[in-house]
């Protein structure tokens, strides 16, 4: 249980640089681990959830070290992984075991997937059906971990996706590299693009783009890197959403990954009328930029729908919490995605935002939200479940309160951002 800082008259100040991107992390560690030769990984993300990837990798026979945020890994090739010698535990860590999965599928030899109790609650049909079709011989626990994956031998597959998902086209793309020829994978709506994107990196023209159809050349060489992961954009959110919200406040977040597919929060935060402003910008192929948040009094109502919604899935908490600060109603549909994460965030984000008298109402795929400034602590026992975006967006709510307020479940936290209290206290102090 921890106590949670209330009513920041001062408001958050000061500069920040936010840990790596957890997405780009993870991809970092599969696909240094499959190329040939010793990657550097700089500014890598050591939470809890990459911490799953880099043990998987380990019991694999892959060398890696960890020191600080610097992550060095010895390749072993596209076809060098070894058979571990124990059940490989993704922990909570939906990205590990998903895109795992499309790896795993195609090697020679057997493999057991294990999750925590959250991990083990989400849906995997979502990749062990396209995974099979592909020739992949997985045995799921009736759609979920524990999971075996057996040898395989991989077919090229065209797929339409039937949801919009970057772990479920990741899966995909990571076995159709072992295919026997080249694979098409089609994604209704854009989702975050880093497998695609770094595999162009480690390897030549790897992927194709053309529209909505991503094209996997398979069996490519695939050679070790020296790349800087920017800042996490979904971790960043939470400061962006506490600087608009609390009076007073001025923050410049440093180095933060703008790759289009993941700035979402951008767009709402400015079409809401938020003061927030991208400095010194870099083009590389992923982007960054300073953010500048200034304090803004007044924030518009806003409506997000369907196709917006994978480009701020993980901040959809936040943006509900944003919406409750504005003049009017907001929406937020065409979000069912949210109920199969960590925690079902629909139902989890209603009922901890009702305790400070929000007014907030659930629907099938997202929110209907009333805007206003008058909240008073209903209930001051606020929980995570277990879920750290739910735990990170209560501790940002809980700065516009003005009665002292607890939080539950704080250590889920590390599962993202395990120096998200010590960098709030900063902001603050
Ligand atoms: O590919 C990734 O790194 C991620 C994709 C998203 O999940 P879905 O693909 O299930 O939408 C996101 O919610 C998750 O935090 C990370
Ligand atoms: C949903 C998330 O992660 P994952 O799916 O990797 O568990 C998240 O980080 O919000």
């Amino acid at each position: 249980m921890k106590e949670l800082v209330v009513n920041l008259n001062t408001g958050l100040h000061g500069d920040l640089e936010v840990p790596g991107d957890k997405s780009i992390s993870h991809r970092s560690v599969i696909l240094s681990s499959i190329s040939e030769g010793t990657s550097h990984v700089h500014h890598f993300l050591a939470s809890d959830d990459c911490i799953s990837t880099i043990n998987a990798f380990r019991e694999m026979g892959v060398q890696i070290d960890l020191d600080g945020d610097e992550l060095t890994v010895t390749g072993v090739g596209l076809h060098g992984l070894k058979e571990p010698q124990t059940k490989l535990d993704m922990g909570n860590s939906g990205t590990t075991t998903r895109l795992l999965s499309g790896l795993l599928s195609a090697q020679n030899f057997t493999t057991n997937l294990i999750g925590d109790d959250s991990l083990s609650k989400r849906p995997m049909k979502r990749v062990s059906e396209p995974l099979s079709m592909m020739g992949a011989r997985i045995e799921t626990t009736d759609g979920h971990l524990p999971m075996t994956i057996n040898p395989g031998h991989i077919k090229a597959v065209k797929y339409e996706l039937p949801i919009a998902s970057a772990q479920v086209k990741s899966a995909i793309i990571l076995a159709a590299l072992n295919a026997d020829a080249d694979s098409v994978v089609i994604e209704p709506q854009v989702t975050r693009n880093h497998t695609e994107t770094m595999l162009n990196q480690f390897g030549k023209d790897v992927i194709e783009r053309d529209g909505n159809q991503i094209i996997v050349h398979h069996n490519p060489k695939l050679t070790a890197q020296d790349f800087n992961v920017p800042g996490d954009i979904s971790s960043a959110a939470f400061f962006m959403v506490a600087a608009t919200l609390v009076p007073n406040s001025h923050i410049v977040l440093k180095n933060v990954g703008i790759n289009a597919t993941r700035t979402g929060i951008l767009d709402v935060l400015i079409k809401m009328g938020a003061n927030v402003k991208l400095l010194n910008q870099t083009n590389s192929s992923e982007p960054t930029a300073d953010i500048e948040v200034t304090y803004t009094p007044d924030l518009k109502p806003i409506d997000v729908t369907e196709e917006s919604i994978p480009l701020m899935i993980d901040e959809l908490p936040l943006v509900a919490l944003l919406a409750s600060r504005a003049n009017g109603h907001s929406h937020i549909t065409g979000a069912e995605e949210l109920r199969f994460k960590e925690t079902d965030r629909i139902q989890t984000v209603v009922l901890e935002l009702q305790k400070l008298s929000i007014q907030i109402t659930e629907l099938s795929d997202g929110f209907s939200i009333d805007g206003s400034k008058d909240w008073r602590v209903a209930n001051s026992s606020l929980d995570s479940h277990g879920d750290h975006r739910i735990g990170m967006t209560l501790a940002v709510a809980a700065l516009l309160v003005d009665t002292s307020v607890q939080l539950d479940g704080e250590d889920a936290i590390s599962i993202s951002y395990p120096q998200f209290f010590d960098h709030l206290k900063r902001l603050c102090s």
